[in-house]
């Protein structure tokens, strides 16, 4: 049987952290500040930026959430960004993403000032992570590489497989990996005998966007298996991109969903706000 990941104790843990250095900058007048902006009413958003407003309040960051009707301009939406920018006490400033099909996601992304981009997703802080000097990191592969920490999984060495090549989990992703020296293959839907190549996976990180999708037939025995997969089933259970039943007792270590990455996330978008703000 797998051992498991356990990303929301281990967030509740950084989180716990959080708070206490969040109360001594306090003493020195010292306040984080993160802004989210949701547009539209996509309610799995609401239900994200939700977590991570309670999130951001249970360590005592300064948060502001702007819910925004889906009718705003891109021009609205980005002279907001624009006044975040410009506002000394907004240490981090989040888009969440998906936006409405009428607003040009790269556009908005590139407007948000790079310094502020806790999310990390700003091509400027992707171009720094790409040549090996990073400063904001997407939080989600970022919380994957503390977890693997965190359980003394060593990556130098290792096959590593990532399945799924998007720019705010995959890519960076394998570059996390690449740069812990690990042996790094990126497949995608598209990659011939997909199974094949992940059973050579001391590392499976699979991020494809499909329930269950991931069987027992693409993991070696003893595996680290990684899941950041978020779907619903035919009966509205949450559930990951990996069987999980069927490959837990095939792994060596396994996250699940809920509980696994999606925790490490929003604990990930927490620190960065308040290293930003310790600059
Ligand atoms: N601007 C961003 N947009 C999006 C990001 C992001 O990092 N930045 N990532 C995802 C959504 N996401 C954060 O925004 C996110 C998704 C899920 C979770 C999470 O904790 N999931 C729970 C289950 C929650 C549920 O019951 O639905 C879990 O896995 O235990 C956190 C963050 C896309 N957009
Ligand atoms: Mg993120």
């Amino acid at each position: 049987m797998a051992k498991l990941i356990d990303g929301k104790k281990l967030a509740g843990e950084i989180t716990a952290q959080l708070t206490e250095e969040v109360s001594r900058m306090k003493e020195k007048g010292i306040v984080p500040g993160l802004v989210v902006l949701l547009v539209g009413d996509n309610p799995a958003s609401q239900t994200y930026v939700k977590n991570k407003e309670i999130s951001a309040k249970k360590i005592g960051i300064h948060s502001v959430v702007e819910r925004i009707p889906a009718s705003i301009t891109e021009a609205e939406l980005l002279a907001k960004i624009e006044a975040y920018n410009q506002d000394e006490t907004i240490h981090g400033i989040l888009v969440q993403l998906p936006l409405p099909k009428h607003i040009d996601a790269d556009k908005v992304l590139l407007a948000i000032h790079p310094k502020k981009d806790v999310d990390g997703f700003h091509p400027y802080n992707m171009g720094q992570l790409f040549i090996g000097s990073p400063d904001k990191i997407p939080c989600t592969p970022y919380g994957i590489m503390k977890m693997l920490e965190a359980y003394q999984i060593e990556p130098e060495g290792k096959k590593a497989v990532v399945i799924g090549r998007s720019n705010i989990v995959g890519k960076p992703m394998a570059q996390l990996l690449l740069m812990q020296n690990a042996t790094v293959t990126m497949t995608h839907s598209r990659t011939q005998d997909l199974p094949a190549v992940a059973r050579e996976a001391d590392i499976l990180v699979v991020a494809i966007g499909r329930g269950n999708f991931v069987t027992k037939e693409f993991v070696k025995p003893g595996a680290v298996v990684i899941d950041v997969g978020m779907n619903r089933d035919e009966n509205g259970k949450l559930i990951g991109d990996v069987k999980f039943d069927e490959v837990e007792p095939v792994a060596g270590f396994i996250t699940p969903v809920p509980g696994g990455v999606g925790p490490m996330t929003i604990a990930m978008l927490m620190e960065q706000t308040v290293a930003n703000a310790r600059k």
